[in-house]
């Protein structure tokens, strides 16, 4: 078993890797494992259209597959997207764009209506920023929701984040902060943690794979469902990043220290549940 890395700040409860795998193995076939895409299963570049899973995390949810009862990814990405990235997995379901869309074992995606009429806002957006952002700003274009980055232009943060909160009032849209970006998305209720709080209803037992602060509505869905039901067992595990802080830590029973540490994890966690 890897080192954890118990980050900063202790887990809410005590819990070693150790008794939650053991745990697991117990429910294995009622089991679901949730996992956030970008910087827990792919390490964060300045590009994002390059981005690729850690080869390690990839082979061992590729085995996990046949342990136990799903594999989810759950990300702020297109299901397109992720369905690139996770081609001939057919074992994995795919949650995108917070889950205003979804696709299960290589059937057809599903949008969620109640976003569909801010399609053409969003190309119209995408096109403003793109024309009134300063050189630096990265704007992406996600169908449904409009992320502008500043990793790589630092210095632009206050003035991006300005732009997009502007927009988002002028239009009537969400803002999502993530990691170097702000995100503008359809004023329509879907979250992480709404997705989780579903897909969990009949599980009797689930993980939560996550670093940024999108994915602690998905650990509290976790924890919600555990209130509701003692013999469900929920983990939630942050992969620990400099940006983040520690907020995703502190509200996680683990934390991992990279993707590529993750992979480590996983790969054993596929020894410990067969
Ligand atoms: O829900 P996630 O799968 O974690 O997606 C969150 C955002 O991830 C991407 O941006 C982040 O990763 C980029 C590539 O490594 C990085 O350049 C950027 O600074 C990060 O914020 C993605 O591009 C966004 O659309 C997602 O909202």
């Amino acid at each position: 078993m890897p080192p954890i890395n118990p980050g900063s700040q202790p887990p809410t409860r005590p819990l070693t890797a150790e008794q939650a795998w053991r745990a697991t193995a117990e429910r294995a076939e009622r089991c679901v494992l949730f996992f956030d895409f970008d910087g827990t299963l792919a390490p964060v570049r300045d590009d994002p259209t390059t981005v690729e899973p850690a080869p390690k995390a990839l082979a061992a949810i590729n085995a996990l597959t046949e342990v136990v009862q799903r594999v989810a990814i759950v990300s702020a990405r297109p299901v397109e997207f992720l369905r690139d990235r996770f081609a001939g997995l057919d074992g994995v379901d795919l949650y995108g764009l917070y889950g205003l869309e979804h696709l299960h074992a290589s059937g057809e995606t599903i949008t969620e209506e109640a976003a569909l009429p801010f399609v053409p806002t969003m190309a119209e957006l995408s096109d403003r920023a793109r024309a009134e952002l300063p050189a630096g700003a990265l704007v992406e274009y996600k169908r449904l929701s409009v992320a502008l980055h500043y990793r790589t232009a630092p210095h632009l943060a206050g003035e991006i984040e300005r732009w997009g909160r502007t927009q988002a009032d002028r239009l009537g849209l969400r803002v999502q902060v993530g990691r170097m970006v702000l995100e503008l998305k359809p004023p329509v209720d879907r979250d992480k943690g709404m997705v989780i709080g579903e897909a969990v209803r009949s599980a009797g037992c689930a993980w939560y794979f996550g670093d940024d602060v999108s994915d602690i509505k998905a650990f509290a869905a976790l924890r919600a469902r555990e209130a509701a039901d003692p013999d469900f067992f929920g983990v939630c595990v942050a992969v620990a990043n400099p940006e983040t802080g520690d907020e995703v830590s502190t509200a996680a029973d683990l934390t991992i220290e990279s993707p590529e540490a993750l992979g480590d994890f996983l790969t054993e966690a596929v020894h410990r549940l067969t």
